[in-house]
């Protein structure tokens, strides 16, 4: 239905010539609006069927994600670059990382609190930047950013939001971090910098793997057309090629992302910006290095859920390497590939101070708005303090790397 509609646009185009190209923009906008307000309207009742269904771990949420996005959306949340082997290894590298649990450890009480950069949180488990919520739900970033004060954890708002800082910040009191994407234009990053300084978020959280968007084709062949990101309004328009096909999306990212960003503009941040600033996108101990001379407060290790470079390691494969080059000096992060407490367990054991979520928090905001990015973040702690009880750890400075068994430690044992 949705394709034909397209193509009957597309036929009209046709029809009219190229004097109505320049409406094209706007009609794709209205269209892309209709087409998500249509799969509200149709997947209401299949949202309430499910309402009261019993969801017992991430995967259950993802396919209830699947039945009610339309498959443009689903594919854009869900989908990763090229063949998706760097997809599915984010996933696989936990399932190769065994336990090295003890025994007749007193678990009576465990205790997941945590804190980053200072601020306390019940959990290491925080929600992780990700563009365009509205399509998941209509209330988008903002049931987010109430889910995450309720579970009492942070939510680093994407640059790509479609809604305002100001609508995030004034939802609730989450401890909200801001991830900064640099434009070519940057005087917008700038300014959004500033307003995310002004609404009290917490800290900068530069992306630094998207010099261009990965090429990802369950997007090409979707043409996928991107909704409007209001964060961006009164600050730019973009206007995209009528005549290029494939994902819009893609058409948008090279239109603003600015390719020329390297090591010397964090200093350029760090003059616009009094708050801390974490680098997402680490994925080797030299670049590890780098991101502690140039004065980052924090690194993220990531390879943006696999939706940039495939072929790229899992991020929990490289994490030891990163972790063993930074040397206490600032705290690691990471995601990529967390579907369990045993996974979040798994990080934390080889030297992460907290994970972030991506579409475990995107699955449940699909299926379950608020309520459901609430429910995936309970579960995937109440999964992370049943593990530790089962190792023998009754809080998080006891997880160590002796309570895993990692591929590294395989090939050791071998030589
Ligand atoms: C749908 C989607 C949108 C994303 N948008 C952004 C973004 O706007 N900025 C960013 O830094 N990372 C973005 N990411 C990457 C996430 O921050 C995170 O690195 C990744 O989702 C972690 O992997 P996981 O989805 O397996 O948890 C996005 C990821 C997804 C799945
Ligand atoms: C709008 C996009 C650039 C958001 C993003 O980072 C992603 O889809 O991975």
């Amino acid at each position: 239905m949705v394709t034909s509609n397209y193509l009957r646009l597309r036929y009209w185009f046709l029809l009219t010539g190229p004097e109505f190209l320049c409406c094209k923009n706007y009609l794709l906008q209205e269209f892309s609006r209709i087409c998500r307000l249509r799969a509200y309207v149709t997947n209401y009742r299949l949202r309430k069927k499910h309402m009261t269904a019993e969801l017992v771990n991430v995967m259950e949420f993802q396919e209830l994600a699947k039945k009610v996005l339309p498959k443009m959306y689903y594919d854009y949340f869900s989908g990763g670059a090229e063949d998706e082997h760097t997809l599915r290894e984010n996933v696989e590298a936990f399932r190769r990382i065994t336990f090295q649990p003890r025994i007749l450890v007193d678990v009576s009480n465990v205790n997941l609190s945590s804190t980053i950069l200072g601020y306390n949180i019940s959990a290491p488990i925080i929600i992780a930047p990700t563009g365009m919520l509205k399509l998941a739900h209509p209330e988008g970033e903002v049931a987010t950013a109430r889910a995450a004060a309720l579970c009492n954890t942070i939510m680093v708002m994407s640059f790509s939001s479609t809604c305002t800082i100001e609508e995030v910040a004034s939802s609730c009191n989450a401890i909200r971090f801001f991830q900064l994407y640099v434009y070519r234009r940057r005087d917008v990053s700038y300014q959004l910098v500033q307003r995310a300084e002004r609404y009290g978020f917490k800290a900068i959280v530069l992306t630094a793997d998207t010099p261009r968007l990965g090429r990802r084709e369950r997007d090409i062949k979707n043409k996928m057309v991107p909704p409007p990101l209001k964060i961006l309004e009164g600050l730019l328009s973009v206007e995209l090629d009528p005549e290029k096909g494939g994902s819009k999306l893609e058409n948008f990212a090279a239109k603003t992302m600015d390719p020329s960003l390297n090591w010397k503009d964090v200093e350029w941040l760090k003059s616009i910006t009094n708050l801390p600033i974490l680098i997402k996108g680490v994925l080797t101990a030299e670049d590890a290095r780098k991101a502690v001379e140039v004065g980052v407060a924090g690194i993220i290790v990531s390879n943006h859920g696999a939706r940039q470079l495939d072929y790229v390691p899992a991020s929990i494969s490289v994490l030891e390497e990163v972790v063993e080059a930074v040397n206490g000096e600032v705290p690691v992060l990471l995601d990529g590939g967390i579907r369990r407490g045993t996974d979040v367990f798994k990080a934390l054991a080889l030297g992460a101070q907290a994970v972030l979520i991506g579409r475990p928090m995107v699955y449940g905001l699909a299926a379950k708005g608020e309520y459901g990015v609430r429910r995936v973040t309970e579960m995937l702690r109440d999964e992370l303090e049943l593990t530790m009880a089962l190792t023998g750890c009754s809080s998080l400075e006891d997880i160590t790397m002796s309570h895993v068994r990692t591929e590294r430690d395989r090939l050791r044992s071998l030589l």
